[in-house]
């Protein structure tokens, strides 16, 4: 049925009703909880020319163009490409997929690639670019809102973009309409299976990502993530780069000596052995750091750029951030999501501890990864000398519940329950002594608590912690603070 009653110019695509306007089209999509078809009268309501939908439709409005298709995702995907004229095939694309990491590997490229282009950043912390800085909805945001940006990207001479990709923004086909020349796997742990089911389906989200690479363009794969790589390394239809610590790749850390400061290490690419230093702590990290210089291989960057490259790295906020403060004692902020991530930090400061004790400030995400508790607990048990638990977006469910949950596998730290985070952070850096480190885990650079009510603005861990320094010990002459030590 075609009756529309004159050709319309389309003004804007939606996936969602409450967006919608004048002359444009609805995508249907049939989602987890609802499906969109259900809201087609909302959409014309609101002036909506064209509907593309997939099932069977008990009535049809007037001067309304209805397209069937098979896939609505697919075909929303296509047109969002289309409709916003093809960004991503006019700027380096860069995807970065993977557990733990996404969020270092992006923006630790797109800091150094901005010292030779104009950059752009999509991820757990922001969209970034030209001058605009907009909070991003998901990890991986949505078609329609991701080409629109890609798309304003392009107006503003932005040439490079990294893109962080989510499992689940791979199987919700949210990139299958975007054109990646280079794409990254940094690790792959046990997470999201409520919603992938297993960790075959988990992998195998994560492998699409490297289906969407331009023939031209190149797969980094870590070899270390051995099951991953032989799941994959096969199916690559473009170059393959690789980078690893304990397996043999094209790029490799060799010799790696850890400070609670900064990171060493033999970086061998091919037959090429440089000592390098990089502002970064913890081995996870360093691995983190390999795939950005494997993808400055990738960019086929000459060898004297590459090393010079190295030198832009940076730390990323709230991801093993090491605070700046004159005291004898470090703090250090992490986003430290899954149970893997809490391992990798304890180790660390395992790794660097001197004469201090090892402190720690966390608690759980509430409703959710429920078997996460027992295994964070577990470990502050082993690696820790004293742990506060406390407030982490505890949701609808209670914090005191949550901490207990976690308590319940402390048996040699000294332990106590604190629900307010900002007196358990204050309360750390009151006990602190000379040599302690202060780790302290969970929210990273975010600055909202997830609580009943919704997101609740909080200051954030980093700068609640210094603002407690400040308070503390200002007015302490530093000399004499380390001899009362
Ligand atoms: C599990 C998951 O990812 N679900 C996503 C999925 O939800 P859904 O399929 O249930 O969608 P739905 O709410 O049923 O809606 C179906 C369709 O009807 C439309 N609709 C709905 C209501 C209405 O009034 N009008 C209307 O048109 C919706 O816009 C949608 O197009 O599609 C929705 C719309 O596209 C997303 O908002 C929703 O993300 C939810 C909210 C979410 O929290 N997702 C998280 C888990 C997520 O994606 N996280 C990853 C990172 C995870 C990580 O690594 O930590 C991320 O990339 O952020």
């Amino acid at each position: 049925m075609f009756d529309v009653e004159e050709e319309f110019k389309v003004v804007s695509i939606h996936s969602d009703s409450r967006y919608v306007g004048k002359d444009s089209i609805f995508f249907c999509v049939d989602g987890l909880s609802v499906d969109g078809h259900k809201y087609i009268e909302d959409a014309v309501f609101q002036g909506a020319k064209c509907i593309v939908y997939s099932k069977p439709l008990a009535y049809k409005h007037r001067g309304v163009l209805y397209i069937k298709v098979n896939n609505v995702l697919d075909e929303l995907n296509r047109v969002a490409d289309v409709f916003y004229d093809h960004p991503s095939y006019k700027m380096t694309m860069i995807g970065v997929t993977g557990s733990s990491g996404k969020t270092v590997v992006a923006l630790m490229i797109k800091e150094v690639l901005s010292h030779y282009l104009k950059m752009g950043y999509i991820g757990t912390n922001n969209i970034e670019y030209a001058g605009v800085i907009e909070q991003c909805p998901y990890t991986t945001p949505e078609t329609i809102f991701m080409q629109r940006h890609l798309n304003d990207m392009v107006k503003r001479d932005v040439k490079g973009v990294t893109l962080e990709v989510s499992s689940h923004g791979l199987a919700l086909k949210r990139v299958d309409g975007v054109h990646f020349d280079i794409a990254i796997f940094t690790n792959v742990y046990e997470e999201h299976l409520d919603f992938h089911g297993t960790m075959e389906h988990l992998m195998a989200s994560k492998a699409k990502l490297f289906t969407l690479i331009d023939e031209k363009g190149y797969a980094i794969l870590n070899t270390d993530e051995v099951r991953f790589y032989n799941l994959v390394k096969d199916s690559i239809r473009c170059h393959l780069l690789t980078y690893g610590i304990e397996h043999k790749a094209h790029v490799m850390a060799r010799n790696i000596q850890l400070f609670i400061d900064h990171s060493e290490f033999d970086l061998q690419i091919h037959d090429d052995l440089r000592h390098v230093s990089v502002p970064v702590l913890g081995r996870f990290n360093i691995s983190n750091v390999l795939a950005v210089i494997t993808s400055m291989l990738a960019l086929e960057m000459p060898m004297d750029q590459v090393l010079e490259s190295v030198g832009y790295i940076r730390g990323v906020d709230g991801r093993m951030e090491l605070l700046e403060h004159p005291y004898p004692f470090t703090v250090i902020v992490d986003y430290c999501q899954h149970a893997k991530s809490f391992e990798k930090v304890f180790q660390f400061a395992k790794s660097v501890q001197t004469n201090g004790r090892i402190i720690a400030v966390f608690g759980a995400p509430g409703k959710k990864n429920y078997n996460k508790r027992e295994k964070i607990g577990k470990l502050a048990n082993q690696y820790c000398n004293q742990v506060i638990l406390t407030a982490e977006d505890n949701r609808d469910e209670d914090i005191h519940d949550i901490c207990l949950d976690i308590q319940e596998y402390l048996e040699k730290p000294v332990s106590v329950i604190i629900e307010d985070r900002r007196i358990a952070i204050e309360q750390a850096i009151e006990i602190a002594n000379h040599g302690d480190i202060i780790l302290i885990l969970g929210k990273g650079h975010e600055q909202f608590m997830a609580s009943s009510i919704g997101n609740e603005p909080y200051p954030g861990d980093k700068y609640v912690a210094l603002e407690a320094i400040d308070k503390i010990f200002k007015g302490e002459d530093e000399d004499e603070l380390q001899q009362i030590y």
